[in-house]
C-alpha cells in the first residue's frame, strides 16, 4: 500500500533509498530552489500580533492565509473513498529543513531529497478564493480535481475547524459527499497546470490509513475525515 502513497517523512536520511521509497511520481520535477517571500504573495501574509495579558505584553508571529474547504468523497458504486495526490512545496520544505526553523535557501539537493518526498495524500479541496458559498466552491473542486459532477445539495457539511492554530488559523470546512459512477464526467486532475492524481481506494484499505503508525504525508483534514467516516458512515454504507 505504501508503495503508492509513501509513508511520512519527518526527516530524510541521505542513506534512504530515494529511488525505491516513492513510486508513481506524478510529474517530472527537475529542479527545486528556495527564495524569499515576495511582499505581494497572493497566498500568505506574515505579521506579528501584540497583546497584553495580565499586564504582560506578549506577541504572536502569525501568517494570514485563505480559508479552505475539503471534501471526503465516497463512491457508492464501487465502495471506494477518493483522495488526491499532489506535490506540496510546503511539505517538501518541511521535510527538507527538518527541525531547523530557518527557511531553506538556494538550490535543493534532489539526490538527497527527491521531489517525491513532497507528495501528499489528501482529500479533494481548495481555497475559499471566490465570492461563492462554501458548498459551491467544494462542488467545483470535486469536478476539477476528481471529475465528478455533483449537486451542491449532496454535499453534507460535517465539521468546521481551524488549521495551523499556532500560526495561521485558517477556517476549514469538511464536507462529505457520496458519488456514483454515473456522475463521473471527466478524469479530474486539476485545472491549468495543476498535476493532481486521483486515487480511488477500497474502504478496507483506507481504514489502514488511520491505524497507528500508518500515517501518510497527508494533513489533519484527511486523517480527521477518515476517522469521522469510519466512526459515523462506514457502519451504514460499506
Ligand atoms: N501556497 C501557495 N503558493 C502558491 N500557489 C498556491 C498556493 N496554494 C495554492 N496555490 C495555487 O492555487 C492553485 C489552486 O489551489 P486550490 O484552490 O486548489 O487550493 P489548494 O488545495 O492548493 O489549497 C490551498 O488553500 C487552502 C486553503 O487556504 C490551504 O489549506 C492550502 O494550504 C493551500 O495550498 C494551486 O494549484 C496552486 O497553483
Amino acid at each position: 500500500m505504501f508503495g503508492i502513497l509513501g509513508s511520512i517523512r519527518r526527516s530524510w536520511s541521505s542513506t534512504s533509498s530515494a529511488k525505491t521509497s516513492f513510486k508513481n511520481s506524478l510529474s517530472c520535477i527537475s529542479r527545486i530552489f528556495f527564495g524569499p517571500l515576495p511582499k505581494d504573495s497572493k497566498w500568505i501574509k506574515p505579521g506579528r500580533l501584540h497583546y497584553i495579558e495580565n499586564d504582560v505584553e506578549k506577541h504572536a508571529d502569525i501568517i494570514k492565509t485563505m480559508d479552505g474547504v475539503v471534501v471526503l468523497l465516497y463512491n457508492i458504486s464501487r465502495k471506494k473513498l477518493i483522495f488526491v495526490r499532489q506535490f506540496r512545496g510546503a511539505v517538501y520544505q518541511g521535510i527538507y529543513s527538518g527541525q531547523n526553523v530557518e527557511m531553506s535557501k538556494g538550490e535543493a539537493d534532489l539526490e538527497k531529497f527527491p521531489p517525491d518526498i513532497g507528495i501528499t495524500l489528501e482529500l479533494c479541496g481548495g481555497a475559499v478564493d471566490k465570492d461563492k458559498s462554501l458548498a459551491e466552491i467544494a462542488k467545483e473542486e470535486v469536478l476539477e480535481e476528481c471529475g465528478y459532477e455533483v449537486p451542491t445539495k449532496s454535499l453534507e457539511r460535517v465539521l468546521d475547524y481551524r488549521s495551523g492554530i499556532g500560526t495561521s488559523s485558517s477556517a476549514m470546512t469538511l464536507f462529505y459527499c457520496e458519488v456514483c459512477d454515473g456522475q463521473k464526467v471527466s478524469e479530474g486532475g486539476g485545472v491549468d497546470d495543476e498535476e493532481i492524481q486521483v486515487v480511488e481506494m477500497p474502504v478496507e484499505e483506507s481504514n489502514k490509513l488511520v491505524e497507528a503508525g500508518a500515517v501518510t504525508n497527508g494533513g489533519p483534514s484527511c486523517l480527521m475525515g477518515l476517522l469521522w467516516f469510519f466512526l459515523y458512515k462506514a457502519p451504514k454504507v460499506s
